[in-house]
């Protein structure tokens, strides 16, 4: 059965849990309305993930999961963003087990301000141990060539590899614009293809800290950046206006797929029109 509870987190944080009757779940924080678990049970998967040093402690955001890249004004943010908006983020499980987020912001000013924003879904995905299978995964992955998992961009339901794949063999802080409706995650270690769908959001981020960095960051384990790539829905190049009254919404839905992908659907020929900002 299809369930909601509201139950006390990590450091007593209150937090909904969402259970789908298939077996699929989520837990969503209200600090930050911040998911921090998507299961499949069908699967046997965890989705998305939290780091294991994260911190559950107000003002500090918590590392992993799905944090919300947003101004959310506390008294100081108030100093650099002073403006009014209610914020509703509708977080659903669909049957499949299927996870989506919609956020709608809208400007409450009560003179006639309009306010600008951007905007992300800064989801860390749950992925195999890079470097401890790139070499299996090598002459497994017969598709692309690739190390065991990339990231590829597809249009259309149509699956291209881009020629150029994005993998992870360092640290990487990208832009990418406008870019498609859909961006797939192939983690061929694991076997499964995780697709990030997206609307009103036409840019993605793919944040990798990388072992140096990851080391400067107090929340994120040493050796946490093996597992959980960073690849989020955003909105960043074209900030967002809205006058008061006015309300903008964004939308990333989220799904697994047993990997299933082969050279046959790929059309390396096609060029995805992407640019990268650094
Ligand atoms: O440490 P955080 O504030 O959570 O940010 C982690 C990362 O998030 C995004 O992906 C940005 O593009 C990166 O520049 C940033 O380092």
């Amino acid at each position: 059965m299809a369930a909601v509870e509201l139950a006390k987190g990590i450091n007593s944080l209150e937090k909904i849990i969402l259970r789908e009757s298939r077996g699929s779940s989520a837990e969503v924080y209200l600090y930050g309305g911040h998911v921090t678990s998507w299961k499949n049970e069908a699967m046997s998967m965890e989705r998305s993930c939290f780091s294991s040093v994260a911190l559950f402690k107000p003002p500090k955001p918590i590392r992993g999961g799905i944090p919300l890249c947003f101004p959310q004004p506390s008294v100081e943010d108030m100093k650099i963003w002073p403006h009014s908006y209610e914020f509703r983020l509708r977080v659903a499980l669909g049957p499949g087990g299927d996870l989506m987020l919609t956020s709608r912001i809208r400007n409450t000013n009560s003179d006639e301000r309009p306010f600008t924003f951007t905007f992300a879904y800064h989801t860390y995905f749950s992925v195999s141990d890079i470097s401890k299978c790139s070499s299996a995964c090598l002459s497994k992955a017969t598709c692309f060539s690739m190390m065991n998992f990339h990231t590829i961009l597809s249009v259309n339901n149509k699956i291209y590899d881009n020629g150029d794949a994005i993998t992870f063999e360092g640290q990487v802080d990208k832009i990418y614009l406008s870019t498609p409706t859909k961006i797939a995650i192939l983690d061929h270690e694991k076997k499964r293809t995780l697709v990030l769908r997206k609307d009103g959001l036409p840019d993605a981020v793919v944040w990798n800290p990388w072992d140096k960095m990851a080391k400067t960051i107090p929340d994120f384990g040493d050796d946490e950046y093996m597992y959980m790539p960073s690849v989020e829905a955003a909105a960043i190049k074209k900030p967002i206006t809205l006058k008061p009254g006015e309300e903008w919404r964004g939308r990333q839905e989220l799904s697994a797929v047993p990997s299933s992908y082969c050279s046959g659907q790929l059309d390396p020929q096609k060029d995805l029109q992407v640019d990268v900002l650094q």
